[in-house]
């Protein structure tokens, strides 16, 4: 174990920044792992862990606290401490005596502080960070002072019941002040979004435009004889065919149906992950209950001989309906991210530019109260209005290729997709530990993503085959059908395995898989499917998109746009994860691509 030349030196005294926090305390290396590059160090109270040479800082350019301290921080070092609690309240008696003296004498000092026994020290780097470390312990020698004043007038006064040894009872009180204290939501701030993603502003402008164009165009293209890319552009309708007041009513009746299914107080609640200002929010568990509520609705419409079919022929209307409903909702979360905390914006949206803060989300979860705006659209009334509309598609298709049962193409693709659907909401809870929840802003980007795009070139296929039928033979369902299945058990297998593992990772059902530990506490999967590509569920998602053409035939490229364009975001979203994981696990995620080098297909890096 060789010392690397331009770090630190066994037996060396430096600077050393507790786990979880930015405080700095003397510690002495004892060791150097060359492998996890890790320090081994103790500190004076006898506690040893590991930390990375970025955690450590030469004693040199430190003082002594009273100036400015530290923002905490999540240090990414291993701890293997000997002492359970990071925080410890220990009692210091000026007199030389073992035994704990019966009554507090005035000699007896209690000193309450941040664990290990060394008083923060500064970071003479003149950082920002440097202000939290000593609000914290000030924080918690002002409570204690509280207690300890409160104390002097108990005891006084014997003003509250006492245990056998005061002393205990006051170390028992300061110690909840130090909990308390340091498991307060650390008041982080999030920084500027420093890398633009999407191609930055202009990136963000032409999406803005891009998007809903590309929508117009695919359902444009849908409704023709010919869909065939030798005959674009298609004709343009007249602009006033594109508004109809009682469909935008129709939109905004929907929107609101979903609302009021989304606030119904059935169903679990459950804790999001830690948010930068270490606060969880809650989230209402009720996603299935609104599919079948809003499928038993559907049914009562349709008993009701409602013509369900309205939603095709009107479908363009429904379209400018959804993109007008998502403009306005994305000003509104614009503005309103305007008055937003800075711990509530979003890291990748917080740029400082109007266009991109606006397409790619300021605020990280807007909520009016309880309601949860980003969560309710990516999951309510775009996905369930999906299904809505491809069975719209499938009474379209009987009335209009007069047909007594929809064909044999129109209930795979309606099957599939109502399948996709309710296994989404079935497992809504994992939408949770998606980027989209826990990293990305809620604007445009996402608004027009929920609200238009899922819905309208989700359903291309449905739509497509309206107009454009297409034979299967027995053998051919069965092989797409095969497909499906395959897609669908390794979607399912590798979201429900890790979202189990970042869950609970010591479940007993997940005893068998390998995993690579990282500094930061959660370990990677590498076993399984977590150890053939990096992400398995995007594979198997990716595969079942290809079985949701295929009943569409081969005459026309449009119904392949959906697995075409997935394939795309995935890849995209891969890299972005990439880039995130790699930031938050270091050399583990190096280790990780080490040992599983393919990102998303078998093969291909
Ligand atoms: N139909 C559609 O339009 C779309 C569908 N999807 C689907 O949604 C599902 C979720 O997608 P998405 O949120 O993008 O991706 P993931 O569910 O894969 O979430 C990525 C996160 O998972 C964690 N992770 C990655 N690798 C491992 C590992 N080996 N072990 C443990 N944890 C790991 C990391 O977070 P951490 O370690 O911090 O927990 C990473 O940031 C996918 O199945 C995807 O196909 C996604 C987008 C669009
Ligand atoms: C149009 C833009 C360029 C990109 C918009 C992307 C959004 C449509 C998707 C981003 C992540 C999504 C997820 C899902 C639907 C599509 C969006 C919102 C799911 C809810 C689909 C069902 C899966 O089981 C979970 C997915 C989570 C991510």
């Amino acid at each position: 174990m060789t010392m690397p030349s331009n770090r630190f030196q066994k037996g060396e005294a430096v600077m050393g920044r507790w786990p979880g926090s930015s405080l700095y305390y003397e510690v002495k290396v004892l060791s150097y792992d060359t492998d996890t590059q890790l320090y081994t160090v103790i500190y004076k109270d006898g506690t040893e862990l590991e930390l990375k040479g970025a955690d450590m800082k030469r004693a040199t350019g430190f003082r002594q606290s009273g100036g400015r301290s530290r923002s905490r921080s999540r240090s990414p070092s291993r701890r293997r401490s000997r002492s359970r609690s990071p925080a410890r309240v220990t009692r210091r008696s000026t007199s030389r005596t073992k035994e704990a003296p019966k009554e507090p004498k005035p000699k007896d000092v209690l000193e309450v502080r941040v664990s290990p026994l060394a008083k923060p020290v500064e970071n003479n780097s003149n950082n920002k960070h440097d202000k939290e470390v000593n609000d914290t312990s000030s924080r918690v020698s002002e409570k204690a002072e509280a207690v300890l004043e409160k104390n002097r007038v108990g005891t006084r006064y014997n003003l509250r019941p006492r245990k056998e040894d005061p002393m205990d009872q006051l170390i028992e009180d300061l110690q909840k002040i130090v909990d308390e204290t340091l498991s307060e939501p650390e008041k982080q701030t999030v920084g500027k979004t420093a890398e633009l993603e999407f191609g930055g502003k202009l990136g963000a402008a032409f999406m803005i435009v891009f998007l809903p164009a590309v929508t117009f165009v695919l359902l444009l293209m849908c409704q023709q004889k010919d869909p065939s890319l030798l005959d674009f552009p298609p004709v343009l309708p007249e602009l006033d065919t594109l508004w109809d007041a009682g469909v935008f009513g129709i939109v905004a009746l929907w929107f609101l149906f979903q609302a009021l299914l989304y606030m119904l107080p059935v169903g679990k609640v459950v804790e999001g992950l830690p948010l930068a200002t270490g606060k969880r929010l809650k989230y209402r568990i009720n996603g299935f209950y609104a599919v079948i509520l809003s499928a038993a609705a559907l049914g009562v419409a349709y008993y009701q001989d409602v013509d369900l079919s309205y939603i095709h022929d009107h479908f363009m209307q429904f379209a400018v309906s959804s993109m007008i409903l998502s403009s306005v909702l994305s000003v509104y979360l614009y503005v309103r991210s305007r008055w937003a905390r800075e711990g509530e914006l979003a890291p990748g949206g917080n740029s400082g530019n109007v266009i991109y803060d606006f397409y790619i989300g300021h605020e990280l979860n807007p909520r009016i109260k309880s309601f949860d705006l980003k969560y309710f659209c990516e999951l309510r009334p775009g996905l369930i209005g999906w299904i809505v509309i491809n069975f719209s598609m499938l009474l379209a298709e009987m009335k209009f290729q007069k047909l007594d049962t929809p064909s044999l193409a129109m209930m795979l693709v309606n099957g599939f997709q109502l399948l996709y659907v309710a296994d989404a909401l079935w497992h809504e809870e994992a939408i949770l530990t998606t980027m989209d929840i826990v990293h990305d802003g809620f604007g445009f980007m996402l608004a027009f993503g929920d609200l238009v795009w899922v819905p309208f070139t989700y359903s291309l296929q449905a739509f497509y085959l309206v107009k454009h039928p297409n034979a299967l033979s027995w053998p051919w369902v069965a092989v797409i059908l095969a497909i499906k299945l395959i897609g669908y058990s390794v979607f399912r297998k590798a979201n429900s395995e890790k979202n189990a593992f970042r869950r609970n990772p010591t479940d007993p059902k997940l005893s068998h898989v390998r995993t690579i530990p990282t500094a930061t506490g959660k370990s990677l999967l590498v076993s399984g499917l977590w150890g053939l590509v990096r992400h398995p569920n995007y594979l198997g998602d990716i595969i079942m998109a290809s079985a949701w053409s295929l009943p569409c035939g081969f005459t026309h490229i449009l119904p392949y746009f959906y697995v075409i364009y997935f394939i795309c975001l995935l890849i995209h979203r891969e890299a972005r994860d990439e880039k995130q994981c790699r930031k938050k696990y270091g050399s583990a995620w190096d280790e990780y691509c080490r040992q599983v080098r393919y990102r998303i297909i078998p093969g291909v890096y």
